[in-house]
């Protein structure tokens, strides 16, 4: 059987089913080509489904023709399912043109209207026995049933498939405003809301090895943005973002906590550890807010803890950062264990 490929899936089943009916249709009628339409009573526009039988009258399947154009639309207007005399009675028909001679039709329907036709067609004259009549408009309730159903199921899984869809884009969509709400838009890192999130899931995963907090304040930045403007004070806010974020693991947590606070905290982290990555930003840091970077330096405060991960973790880097401040500012403090 020939047929179009505009359809897959549940349609390659209904094919199958289709099939034998049409071979049917042929042995009933005698006529050596059989197919199966679909009419688009809304476009005006019919389309060959399935075409079946010799290859004498050319019919393609996936084959579109304007209702207007339709040989079924003549036999349907005349009340009519045969003609034996295409060429006489249609001459400058579509049907007359592809050397038809005999061109019997049956409107395919669902329970509201028809929705296509089953054909047959000959080069040469036939006539249709009552008996035959009879049985071919058996075997088009019988294809009308089953495409009616598989009309019901594809209109079904495209609604299905269309809330799919309407619900990914929902998702998507929260889970770009749930990012936005967690990111600070400046430095393109965690801000406070997003921080306390991440926190609060270290702290409830966290199981023995150490995490090291370290707090960073950049030292008179009030002072750089009194004298070079708002705009180089974000720049230098955004420098740094990009400096944390190149220093950074995928685990760590890196945070602007508002200002010219940030807080970064890595896990499975020494003192030796935290010190170096210290070390590492301010170096990456002096690079990228080139040519400010002599007037603005930064002070870092550290706290390491292996249990027990609460609060007082940050506070207690905080403090150290105030006491890198107290000591002249451009400094790194490592607090005091608990
Ligand atoms: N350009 C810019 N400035 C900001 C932003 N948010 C806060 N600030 C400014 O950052 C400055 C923070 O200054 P402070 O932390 O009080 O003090 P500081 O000048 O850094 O001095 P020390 O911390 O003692 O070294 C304030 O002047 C704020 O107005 C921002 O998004 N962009």
């Amino acid at each position: 059987m020939r047929r179009t490929d505009k359809f897959s899936g549940s349609f390659l089943q209904l094919e199958k089913s289709i099939q034998p009916l049409l071979k049917l249709a042929s042995l009933i009628t005698g006529l050596e080509t059989i197919f199966v339409t679909y009419i688009d009573a809304v476009q005006q526009r019919q389309q060959v489904i399935w075409v079946e039988g010799s290859e004498d009258i050319q019919i393609d399947s996936g084959t579109e023709l304007d209702w207007s154009d339709s040989m079924c639309r003549l036999l349907f207007n005349n009340d009519s399912i045969i003609s034996t005399r295409v060429k006489d009675e249609y001459p400058h028909s579509t049907g007359a043109s592809l050397g038809m001679q005999t061109f019997v039709v049956l409107p395919v329907r669902n329970s509201e209207q028809v929705i296509g036709s089953l054909c047959a067609t000959s080069s040469r004259q036939h006539s249709l026995s009552p008996e035959a009549t009879q049985q071919l408009e058996l075997l088009a309730e019988a294809i009308s049933l089953q495409l009616d159903q598989w009309h019901n199921i594809s209109r079904l899984s495209q609604r299905y498939e269309r809330t799919r869809k309407r619900l990914r884009k929902v998702k998507l969509h929260s889970e770009e405003l749930s990012q936005k709400a967690n990111t600070d838009s400046l430095t393109g890192l965690l801000n406070r809301r997003g921080f306390e999130s991440r926190w609060t899931e270290l702290k409830q995963q966290h199981e023995s090895s150490s995490v090291a907090v370290i707090a960073i304040d950049l030292d008179n930045f009030k002072e750089l943005n009194d004298k070079h403007g708002h705009a180089v004070g974000d720049d230098l806010l955004t420098a740094f973002g990009q400096a944390l974020i190149q220093c950074s693991r995928d685990t760590d947590i890196c945070a602007r906590m508002g200002g010219d606070e940030f807080f970064w905290i890595l896990s499975n982290a020494t003192v030796a550890n935290a010190q170096q990555a210290a070390k590492r930003l301010r170096e990456q840091f002096k690079k990228l807010s080139q040519p400010i970077a002599t007037e603005c330096s930064l002070s870092i405060g550290i706290q390491v803890k292996s249990a027990n991960l609460d609060d007082n973790l940050l506070l207690a880097a905080d403090k150290a950062m105030y006491q890198a401040k107290g000591q002249g500012r451009a400094t790194t403090q490592v607090a005091a264990p608990e």
